[in-house]
């Protein structure tokens, strides 16, 4: 599994902004939308393409194209909705499938509850959404998923990620001989006995969508 944290002072701009614990929801909601665009950029460089050939007003040009079947995007709800926007402006012809998973507080074990993705993923380039990546507990599962319906190319792309759970991912794929890589703005310093990443941005679902 390899890891790409973004440097550009752009994204470290506006993750400055998102961490402040006094932005507020529909402005952490724009940030995290622009952050994930400026990411994606990044998250799909191998995205695939076929040789095309256009005929400007001036003449043929050598060209791409994406090719088919199109890219997956899944978000993984809920803080994982809050990147689809963004995902989507650049990939607009993308399908979208979701996950529905949710960390027990306690024990810190993700379980899924909803899964809308096609059955059938052979020959799929999937583009995973979760702004958190802590434990890796939640994106272990997500992933080991999309590889058991045949993906064959997994990227992950997070806001924030924790060493821990970069560590647990690579332990969790170490046998996968399909490219997986995570994308994210940041790696922090490490997770605080609650599993939250410090000095992180606290609970990135809460602050998308308030606390339910
Ligand atoms: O790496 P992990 O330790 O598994 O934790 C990360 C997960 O926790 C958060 O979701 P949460 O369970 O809070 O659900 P929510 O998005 O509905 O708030 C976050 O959005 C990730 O999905
Ligand atoms: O820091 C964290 C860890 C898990 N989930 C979050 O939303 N934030
Ligand atoms: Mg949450």
């Amino acid at each position: 599994m390899k890891t790409l944290v973004a440097d550009h002072p752009l994204v470290a701009h506006k993750l400055t902004t998102l961490r402040d614990e006094t932005t507020d929801s529909p402005t952490f909601r724009r940030l995290a939308d622009e952050l994930v665009t400026l990411l994606a950029y990044e998250a799909t460089r191998d995205v695939r393409v076929a040789d095309v050939t256009v005929t400007t007003p001036v003449g043929p040009a050598e060209g791409v194209r994406l090719t088919r079947p199109q890219p997956l995007v899944v978000p993984i709800l809920r803080a994982g909705l809050g990147m689809l926007d963004g995902m989507t402006r650049l990939l607009p012809t993308a399908e979208v499938g979701f996950l529905g998973m949710v960390r027990d507080e306690g024990t810190l074990k993700a379980t899924t509850y909803a899964t809308r993705l096609p059955d059938d993923l052979s020959g799929r380039q999937c583009y995973v959404l979760d702004p958190m990546l802590a434990t890796g507990g939640t994106l272990a599962a997500a992933i080991q998923l999309l590889l058991d319906r045949g993906a064959d190319d997994v990227t992950a792309i997070c806001l924030l990620a924790a060493p821990e759970g970069i560590a647990h991912l690579e332990e969790a794929l170490v046998n996968v001989e399909v490219p997986v890589r995570v994308v994210t703005a940041a790696v922090d310093d490490h997770l605080n006995e609650n599993g939250f990443i410090v000095p992180g941005l606290g609970d990135a679902g809460d602050r998308l969508y308030g606390v339910v």
